[in-house]
């Protein structure tokens, strides 16, 4: 959804925010990102524009690989040196600076020390960032504070663990990690996935810790997967990517009269934000078996036709191969039977001869009339048995 230039100035002026208290917002224009790789360019980010305000939370979703993580670089200036970013990021206006301690990431991954317990990795951290004017008591109340907003009391004596080392949870080291954050109390926090890899009850706990502290001034702008709908719905803005480009900018709880409007209702009792993932994501559409049900009732075109026909082909194919294999493995087993079966009858009439060999020779056996003690020597039951297989 392309936000006018005038519709951002207003809606930064009428926030409350920004008329009761000086605070800070953050705003992009015409962001476009492109990577050069072997003399071919390739556009990450195509002229994105969006702003973000202080009390709020912003979720930044898309589909794998739309751009959520490069845009989420380019607004804290961290972008690789093999990409080159056009457009302007301003913060209350100005060029944001980089390194002046108003800005802070927190990256997918954990880089935490194994062998320090979660108070100790706080108080490193805060004694090497934490301006040199705080005395020794100020600083360990930020961390007694930052322990208790981000829920770590329980595991505050733990050690962090590694490999070898049984330590914090997954979701424990979610929260230090973005407590090594807000220790220096940035204005605006940008977190790449923060709930990635946890379980729906940690996952939620995170973003509700992330909105307490938005709630105290900041801007907080992440980037999520698949987000419950309970954590859709903690979320006060909403920035949707595909392919590098904005498909919704705007409130969260917007966005589903946005789709229903564009033809893309979200079913009842459907999560809100897996609706929009399967409305926009097209990395799938070649290989699903039918259109997904939300765009088959909207989108019928003649090349749709083609692609479920082309899909069920390829159905046909699968079945094919599969049957062909079920068919082999059916005349395996036929043929092990038969052989068994043979087998077993030759047995017979070797028991059978043996029988006859029973008294000193085999009545039947033409080559050996003084008899065949040694069934195995009696060429006529080779005989019989070699005829049969
Ligand atoms: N420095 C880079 N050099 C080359 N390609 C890059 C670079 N950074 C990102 N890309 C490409 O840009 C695209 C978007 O990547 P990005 O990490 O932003 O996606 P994403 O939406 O965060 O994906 P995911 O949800 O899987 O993390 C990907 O195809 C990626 O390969």
């Amino acid at each position: 959804m392309k936000i006018e230039e005038n519709e951002h100035e207003e809606q930064l002026e009428s926030s409350t925010v920004m008329r009761e208290k000086k605070a800070i917002y953050l705003r992009w224009e015409d962001v476009t990102a492109v990577v050069v790789r072997k003399g071919a360019t390739r556009k990450l980010l195509n002229r994105l524009s969006g702003y973000a305000l202080p009390d709020r939370i912003m979720a930044i979703m898309g589909p794998s690989g739309s751009g959520k993580s490069t845009l989420l670089d380019a607004l804290a200036g961290r972008l690789s040196s093999n990409v080159i970013m056009s457009g302007n990021i301003l913060l209350n206006g100005k060029q944001r600076k980089i390194g002046d301690g108003s800005i802070s990431y927190t990256t997918q991954e954990d880089f935490l020390f194994g062998t320090l317990t979660v108070k100790e990795t706080l108080t490193y951290s805060a004694h090497l960032r934490l301006p040199n004017t705080m005395t020794k008591d100020e600083i360990n109340s930020v961390i007694e504070n930052t322990i208790m907003n981000m829920g770590l009391q329980d595991c505050a004596e733990n050690k962090v663990g590694n490999w070898h080392l049984r330590g914090l949870s997954g979701g424990e080291k979610r929260r230090l990690s973005i407590s090594l954050e807000i220790l220096t109390q940035p204005s605006v926090m940008f977190l790449d996935e923060p709930t990635t890899g946890l379980d729906s009850a940690s996952a939620l706990f995170v973003i509700q810790a992330l909105k307490n502290i938005a709630l105290d001034g900041r801007i907080v702008v992440c980037s999520i997967h698949q987000p419950s709908s309970y954590i859709f719905d903690l979320f006060d803005d909403l920035c949707l990517l595909s392919s590098g480009e904005t498909i919704y900018f705007g409130e969260a709880k917007l966005a589903v009269k946005f789709f229903a409007e564009a033809g893309f209702p979200c079913p009842t009792r459907r999560n809100p934000s897996d609706h929009f993932l399967r409305c926009i994501n097209s990395d799938f559409d070649k290989i699903a078996p039918t259109p997904l049900p939300s765009l088959r009732d909207s989108v019928v075109s003649v090349s749709s036709k083609f692609e479920s026909k082309k899909n069920i082909r390829q159905i046909a194919l699968i079945n094919e191969e599969l049957m062909s294999g079920l068919i082999e493995r059916r005349n395996n087993w036929r043929n092990q039977l038969y052989t068994l079966t043979i087998r077993c009858f030759v047995n017979m009439i070797r028991d059978l001869g043996y029988f006859w060999c029973g008294n000193d020779c085999c009545p039947a056996c033409p080559e050996l009339p003084d008899g065949c003690r040694s069934f195995s020597s009696c060429n006529y039951v080779s005989v019989v048995g070699i005829w049969t297989l």
